[in-house]
């Protein structure tokens, strides 16, 4: 399997997993799946359809109990620990469908998130001085994001391309160190798709964000990928660079009738 981990090899990523295994009714819909993720790293996961991709995001973040194997953030083992524990050591998530509050403005939305971050009870509408910092928070967030201008807007009228913007808002409003991006172009006309990417890029980089990402678009996938992992059948078939991954003859016979 080339450039991945041995699965014996200590964790030394500050996000890792180990011999990951999900087996429903015998069959190992996520098999044995080892990889690191380095500080400040980007790695891409792609695969053909039902290869198991959100199947092992569920596992990282602890939605799904693997059958097997682990999970580590900085070193700790993780893999027992419910979701908004692992949330709590930095480990933010984006969701293909969508997790937004459509009643309720784009700036609330923001604030909910900040709140549950600090701990705070999920009242929609801030109190006037002790919820202040949440609501500049929030601000600061929406403003990153390039919202600012859309926040009192009811989130339920965003455009895809916006409300993909507002659920990486929700995300940054977790604080995370490492940030898992499930498909963040479903659903993205094709004109918006070169400013999300770029939204992702200086998110990213600049910020020297750790990013695990799921995405069907290649020429995205290339573009911020430092790293792809590719998925088949549940197993990791290959983890290295983008060049190596696309000249590898496996990877091209995984996605033999699909377009890679
Ligand atoms: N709860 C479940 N019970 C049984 N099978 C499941 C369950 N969840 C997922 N699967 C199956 O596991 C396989 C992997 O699904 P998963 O959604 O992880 O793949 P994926 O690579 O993310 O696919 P896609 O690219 O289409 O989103 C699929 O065959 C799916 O039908």
């Amino acid at each position: 399997m080339a450039g991945s981990v041995h699965a014996d090899a200590p964790a030394t990523g500050l996000l890792s997993t180990r011999r990951l295994t999900w087996k429903v009714g015998g069959v190992a819909i996520v098999d044995g799946v080892s990889i690191d993720l380095a500080a400040g790293e980007f790695l891409a996961v792609i695969g053909p359809n039902g290869a198991g991709k959100t199947s092992l995001f569920n596992l990282i973040t602890g939605l799904r109990k693997p059958s097997d194997g682990s999970v580590s953030l900085d070193g700790q083992d993780v893999t027992r620990l419910p979701p908004h524990r692992r949330a709590r050591r930095g480990l933010g998530r984006t969701f293909q469908s969508s997790s937004v509050f459509n009643a309720l403005s784009v700036a609330a939305n923001v604030r909910l998130a900040v709140q549950a971050r600090r701990g705070g009870s999920m009242r929609p509408f801030p109190l006037p001085g002790r919820d202040r910092d949440v609501a500049e928070r929030a601000d600061r967030v929406l403003w990153r994001v390039g919202l600012d201008d859309r926040a009192d807007a009811p989130a339920g009228t965003l455009a895809h391309g916006e409300k993909r913007k507002l659920e990486i808002a929700l995300l940054l409003a977790g604080e995370p160190r490492v940030l898992l991006l499930d498909e963040p172009m479903a659903g993205v006309s094709a004109e918006d798709v070169p400013g999300l990417v770029a939204l992702i890029r200086t998110l990213t980089r600049e910020e020297k964000r750790s990013v695990l990402m799921v995405e069907h678009h290649m020429d995205v996938v290339l573009d911020l990928a430092d790293r792809v992992a590719v998925m088949h059948h549940g197993a990791l078939l290959v983890c290295d660079t983008p060049d190596v991954v696309m000249a590898d003859r496996t990877v091209q016979e995984a996605y033999l009738g699909e377009k890679l």
